[in-house]
């Protein structure tokens, strides 16, 4: 566990050091209040607990712990609990530490027993937030992840999309926005069986992965349907760059249980400069390309710019 001292008293804050490192805690320090706050932006990413004294020039540690939940707040981090220690015993100082930010108020001179029975408890309060840190982690992975082939599914594509969108109005770039949908995958599923048709789809999913560019983005908009997002492309480069896509799809053949299954891809494209558009009209120009791939022949790439 890291913990944040602050205090402007030189011995009290070295006493509750050696304290703390005799426990195993990792310590850092601050002998005021805008110090404090910046060890503690600094810091946030591993930080597990701050012991703020409240009475120091300048600023004091309510107010450095009202500026420090703020930044929280703004920069949308996780909460990290504070203990404030203070000579004054005053229910109205306990209260106001509390609304200040604080978790908890402890009077001078601290116990070494209470101090380490407090930090057991933080400690544990410590380990459940990184627990539910990594818990969201994964459910986040999960809520934005296709089970089926590990790409992004269609509600991170977009979330994504959006994202490319804003960066080419903010920096000209212009983006490639394409759907790819496999053909007849229905005669797929219907020759060689779901299991054979789910094959197919990991395997494209691989196949588009293994030529994708650094930055570029795929996703599963559904069924037997890939997104894909090619940044800082050129008008010139869109037919050339999806032909290769449509090419290392149709190359050969996939092998599943010993059978082959032959697979073809029709592609629509449209190009995204930086208008007004929104990302439904982008996805429904790529669609209506699409439309035309299918209907004129299949196994081929539409490109509207
Ligand atoms: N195996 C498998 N099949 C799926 C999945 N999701 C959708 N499908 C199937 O994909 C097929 C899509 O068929 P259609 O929309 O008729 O289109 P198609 O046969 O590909 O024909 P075209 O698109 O016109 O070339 C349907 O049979 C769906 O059941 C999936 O996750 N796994």
């Amino acid at each position: 566990m890291k913990v944040l001292i602050v205090d402007d008293t030189n011995t009290d804050r070295l006493l509750l050091k050696l304290h703390l490192t005799k426990l195993g805690y990792k310590v850092i320090e601050a002998n005021n209040g805008q110090e404090a706050i910046d060890q503690f932006m600094r810091h946030s990413q591993d930080l597990d607990l701050v012991l703020m004294d409240v009475q120091m020039p300048q600023m004091d540690g309510f107010e450095a712990v009202k500026a420090i939940r703020k930044a929280q707040a703004d920069q949308k981090q996780e909460w990290i609990p504070v203990i404030f220690l203070s000579a004054s015993a005053e229910e109205d100082d306990v209260e106001d530490g509390i609304m200040a930010g604080g978790d908890d108020y402890l009077i001078k001179p601290i116990s070494q027993k209470v101090l380490s029975a407090k930090m057991l408890a933080m400690q544990r309060i410590a380990d459940m937030r990184r627990r539910l840190v990594e818990s969201n982690k994964v459910l986040e992975e999960l809520a934005s992840t296709d089970h089926l082939t590990g790409v992004a599914n269609r509600r991170a594509f977009e979330v994504m999309l959006e994202r490319e969108m804003t960066l080419t109005r903010r920096y000209g770039k212009h983006i490639a926005c394409a759907i790819f949908d496999l053909d007849k995958f229905k005669n797929v599923n219907d020759t060689f069986g779901h299991d054979g048709g789910d094959a197919v789809l990991v395997d494209v999913a691989n196949r588009i992965k293994s030529i994708l560019r650094e930055g570029d983005i795929i996703g599963r908009l559904g069924g037997e349907e890939f997104g894909i997002i090619v940044a800082n492309i050129l008008d010139e480069e869109v037919m050339a760059i999806f032909e290769r896509y449509r090419s290392v799809i149709n190359s050969h053949p996939v092998v599943h249980e010993g059978r082959e299954i032959p697979i073809t891809t029709s592609i629509g494209v449209a190009l995204f400069t930086g208008n007004k558009e929104n990302k439904e009209t982008l996805l429904k120009r790529a669609d209506d390309a699409l439309y035309e791939a299918k209907a004129t022949g299949r196994n081929k790439v539409i490109y509207r710019s």
